[in-house]
């Protein structure tokens, strides 16, 4: 490494100067060699978050020289980074420099020059110097590549917002532009490096896209000292499972054309660029006031490549909204999945709740073999899928999409009809979906615009609110049975029941005191913070009581060491994340025969096998494995089941083998009950 010795640009207190300008000459290795070169660094715009180090990095060899080549050919590289809205920049002209002689030649912009996974020492190092931390340049250099991060103590953190598997988010005020965002602070396990290139997967996928109707990132906070990232976000004030939650809200068939318009659109987008989201559901589909839907979470996202030999992760998007090629093992696969998971999403909007919730792969499965027919012989031939052995049916399901929504607009059950098809390759693309005659034809899809103004509405909302309510009627309970022992009564906030009948994960509003980052100037987690994670998955219901994972933790444990994933769960065991209610509101969709004898008009609930845990759940493929450690549930311990399927060996019966994993869950819920 050379040295940067950029302090010239900051004045006493470490503020970048935009009076100032900074001509240096440094060394820095490249490709081997040590270059000397000529830094001009200047600072214009608004751009507070510019902070160069005085740092050295040392090279012991200065021996090498650069060859004639490059003198002539990378005598400069100009190195611009943009932070949020505001087009912050920093320029840094380097213009190589051999024997002292200095050669200024034309500029060129490093993100566009270096490929992805090709940071050059001296490019680690001037982000070092630029202010983001080693532990992400070291591994994830390109994600960050030409940018600036901002601080910390430049935004104001208003209040949470929402959360995550990977992250709690909150709504916050940009002090140097006065807009309202929504940051979303990223959990790392340790720093540790997997965690972290998962998460530059997020930032270089969502740097690749630029769509109305996906969320953009605008900067990410950080700082050379500091342990924690914040992606910065436009800020949305509704989610659609949110909106769908409002029991006032009823949406109409220009409405539901709009949303689902603004999906396919933005779906449209994501594939063009070869970004395949694998997780869409409608929590993280995002909208603002002004009726506008953007696709967030990008965690789970991957980056389809020419190789048609690319292997991925079946592991991936909320099982109720998983297409049957993933459920059955598929490691080769595309944008189908996405059109899969669209065409639940359209479904739920007119039937006003999720229309498969599954609560375990095999259920999951038997929920969509009913709905949709099973697959047909040829299908199962030719798939080769890994898991087709197990789960074929003994007999073939007719697909009754038409009779269970008999209220739906027929242009929508003709789209449905695509995209719920159960081989991928019949849903089409999202281009012929956006042709299709649901939006070609009356009534059209109205104007984003014209949508009506609620107030915020998150799945995160709805989620306080029955905290909230669960608390105050808890606090009567108590009351009522023991007036004096009011704490004692009180049962674990994580582990209540909502008013929709589900079980909330965790404690909403003081889950983890909060601490100050001196470096970010942002709270840090608590001690032991970022274990108490939930899944992923939309709901769960309280008597399903099997531990889940969401698919990019699935996706993480494939490659994390499981010292980082055991950490990553949440204490006890279980992974359940509450669901607020949903309601039918075509009255005659009846569709309760798809929905198993457990799921209840307006309460399904999730439940995910053990299987989606990881590698060590893995191994217990084919198993249910009652797990021999206590759990504790409502202050109660019980013993946890972990549905590890798929649950029937080779050349079994699904019909018995479905029958007998409703027994085993109905023994859950019996003891659940017992136990509450
Ligand atoms: N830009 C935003 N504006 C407002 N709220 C947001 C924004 N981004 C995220 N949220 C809220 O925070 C929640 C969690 O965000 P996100 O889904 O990106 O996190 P995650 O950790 O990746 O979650 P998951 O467990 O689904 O993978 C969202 O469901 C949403 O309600």
């Amino acid at each position: 490494m050379g040295c940067l010795c950029s302090k010239g640009l900051l004045d006493e207190d470490g503020v970048p100067d935009r009076s100032k300008s900074l001509n240096r000459i440094v060394t820095f290795s490249q490709k081997d060699e040590v270059v000397t070169a000529i830094v001009t660094a200047t600072l214009s715009g608004n751009h507070s978050s510019a902070r160069f180090s005085s740092k050295r990095y040392e090279n012991s060899d200065t021996s090498s020289s650069v060859s004639s080549e490059e003198e002539e050919d990378s005598t400069a590289v100009q190195s611009t980074g943009h932070v949020g809205a505001h087009n912050r920049r920093a320029t840094v002209d380097v213009g190589a420099q051999k024997n002292g002689s200095s050669v200024m030649g034309s500029s060129r912009n490093i993100e566009g020059d270096l490929g992805i996974g090709s940071v050059p020492n001296g490019l680690a190092g001037e982000q070092v110097a630029a202010g983001w931390p080693s532990w992400l340049t070291d591994v994830a250099g390109e994600a960050i590549n030409g940018w600036l991060p901002r601080r910390g103590d430049s935004f104001e953190k208003l209040d949470k917002i929402g959360e995550g598997t990977y992250s709690h988010v909150f709504r916050a005020r940009d002090l140097e532009t006065g807009k309202i965002v929504a940051l979303k602070k990223v959990r790392f396990v340790n720093m540790d490096p997997e965690s972290v290139c998962f998460m530059a997967r997020e930032i270089r996928i969502l740097r690749r896209l630029d769509h109305p109707n996906v969320i953009k990132l605008e900067g990410i906070i950080t700082s050379r000292m500091s342990c924690n990232l914040y992606l910065i976000f436009e800020y949305m004030e509704h989610d659609l499972a949110g909106l769908a939650a409002r029991s006032s809200v009823r949406f109409t068939e220009p409405q539901v054309k709009c949303y689902v318009k603004q999906l396919l659109e933005g779906l449209d987008h994501c594939h063009s660029r070869g970004v395949l989201h694998r997780d869409i559901k409608g929590s993280n589909l995002l909208i603002n006031n002004s009726g506008i839907l953007r696709i967030a979470d990008f965690g789970l996202a991957t980056l389809l490549t020419v190789d048609p030999n690319q292997q991925l992760t079946s592991r991936v998007v909320t099982l109720w909204y998983r297409p049957p090629e993933l459920l059955l093992g598929a490691t080769e696969y595309g944008a189908a999945v996405d059109l899969w998971s669209s065409g639940c999403i359209l479904a739920e909007l007119f039937a006003g709740r999720p229309i498969m919730p599954g609560r375990t792969e095999v259920e999951q499965l038997h929920k969509i073999f009913k709905l949709c027919g099973s697959p047909s012989e040829e299908y199962w031939e030719k798939s080769k899928l890994p898991h087709a052995t197990i789960f074929k049916p003994q007999h073939q399901y007719r697909c009754c999409l038409t009779e269970t929504f008999k209220d739906f607009p027929p242009t929508a059950l003709s789209l449905l009809d695509h995209l719920l098809a159960i081989e991928p390759e019949k849903r089409g693309t999202v281009a012929s979906a956006l042709q299709s005659k649901f939006f070609t034809t009356m009534p059209f899809a109205c104007d984003p615009s014209s949508l009506p103004k609620y107030p915020p509405s998150k799945e995160y909302d709805a989620k306080l609110q029955d905290e909230a309510r669960r608390q105050r009627a808890a606090a009567r309970a108590s009351e009522s049975v023991r007036p004096h022992n009011r704490v004692s009564r009180a049962m674990p906030a994580q582990e209540r029941q909502n008013s929709h009948g589900y079980l909330n994960t965790k404690s909403i509003g003081k889950k983890y005191e909060e601490q100050d980052d001196a470096a970010s100037g942002f709270p840090m987690e608590p001690p032991g913070g970022p274990s108490q994670n939930v899944s992923s998955h939309p709901g769960i219901h309280p008597n399903a009581l099997v531990s889940t994972l969401s698919g990019r933790k699935q996706e993480q444990a494939r490659h994390a060491p499981s010292r980082t994933y055991s950490s990553m769960r949440v204490p006890n065991g279980l992974q359940l994340r509450p669901q607020t209610s949903y309601r039918p509101h075509l009255g005659g969709a009846d569709f309760s025969d798809i929905s198993g004898s457990f799921a209840t008009r307006g309460n399904a609930g999730s439940q995910q096998n053990q299987l989606d845990g990881g590698r060590h759940a893995e191994h217990k493929k084919n198993d249910i494995v009652i797990a021999k450690e206590p759990a504790q549930v409502y202050g109660h311990p019980i013993r946890r089941i972990h549905y590890s399927g798929p649950l029937m060996p080779p050349g079994g019966n699904m019909e018995d083998m479905l029958k007998e994993h409703e027994k085993q869950i109905q023994q859950a819920v019996r003891k659940s009950r017992k136990n509450f």
